[in-house]
């Protein structure tokens, strides 16, 4: 079995693949390497050969999350590197080491799925958007924050706006708006980025008409879906990059 790792600034998605069918036999999303241990700890019928993984988080941060994984399953390990050209993508970065690897691994995935021009969004702790060309030119991106940073930077960095989780979910039942702060806020930020999807769909638009290709991906992907009809939602687009970055020969 394969194990899968995308290692995001706020949470760890995992999930197992069997090697011989590619068929998933687990999946999950942890806040921790302990967190993570104990989930894979508690599956029944697992047999780890191999990890490959993919990380944003500081180097050493990630070593240690490898070293963990040999110790306990004796995996051997391939992590996703920077790279200027892959899979028909040309990374767009003057220093092609410096874009976030879960973004470029999204790339190659949304490319290969698309076969033609595409508009990568990924809605985790930052909000990120890619351009791709039809011959796989990657012409660069955007980053601002995502939910989690803009809620946070509001909770922060204000007196009076604080409201707990459950309030927080109620508050996304609609997009009218709001009458307490949980509402005002959820919804504020969710417009915003939302308002960040269709800026980015209009200049996809003004350089490729309506011949492309849109994905949507990360964990707030929900809440701007239904603003971009058309998008494709591929919660496992980094991963699907991820297995052409990391192929196991
Ligand atoms: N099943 C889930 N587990 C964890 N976070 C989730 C889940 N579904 C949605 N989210 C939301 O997704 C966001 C994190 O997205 P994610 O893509 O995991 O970020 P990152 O890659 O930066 O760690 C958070 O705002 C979180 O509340
Ligand atoms: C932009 C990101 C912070 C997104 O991270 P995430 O929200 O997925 O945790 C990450 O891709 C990153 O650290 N990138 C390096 C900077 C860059 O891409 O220019
Ligand atoms: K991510």
């Amino acid at each position: 079995m394969i194990l899968e790792l995308d290692c995001g600034n706020s949470f760890i998605k995992w999930r197992v693949l069997e090697a011989s069918h590619a068929a998933v036999f687990a999946e999950g999303v942890v806040d921790s390497d302990v967190a993570l241990l104990g989930s894979l700890h508690s599956l029944t019928g697992l047999s780890l050969q191999h990890c490959r993984l993919v990380s944003v988080r500081a180097q050493e941060e990630t070593n240690r999350l490898a070293g963990v994984l040999v110790a306990a399953f004796g995996v051997s390990i391939s992590c996703a590197a920077p790279s200027r050209e892959m899979a028909g993508v040309r990374n767009g970065y003057e220093d092609y080491a410096r874009l976030g690897l879960d973004r470029w691994l999204a790339m190659l995935g949304g490319f290969q799925l698309a076969s033609g021009a595409c508009l990568v969004l990924d809605f985790g702790t930052a909000a990120t958007a890619d351009f791709i060309t039809a011959d796989g030119e990657h012409l660069g991106g955007f980053i601002c924050p995502g939910m989690p940073l803009m809620r946070n930077q509001l909770r922060t960095h204000t007196r009076k706006i604080r409201y707990d989780d459950v309030a927080a979910e109620r508050a996304l039942e609609s997009l009218v708006p709001g009458r307490t702060t949980a509402q005002a806020v959820e919804r504020g930020c969710t417009l915003m980025l939302r308002g960040f999807a269709q800026s980015q769909l209009e200049l996809a638009r003004s350089y490729w008409g309506e011949d492309f290709s849109v994905f949507l991906t990360g964990g707030d992907a929900e809440l701007v879906a239904d603003a971009l009809p058309g998008a494709r939602f591929v919660p496992d687009l980094v991963f699907v990059g991820l297995a052409m970055a990391c192929p196991l020969s």
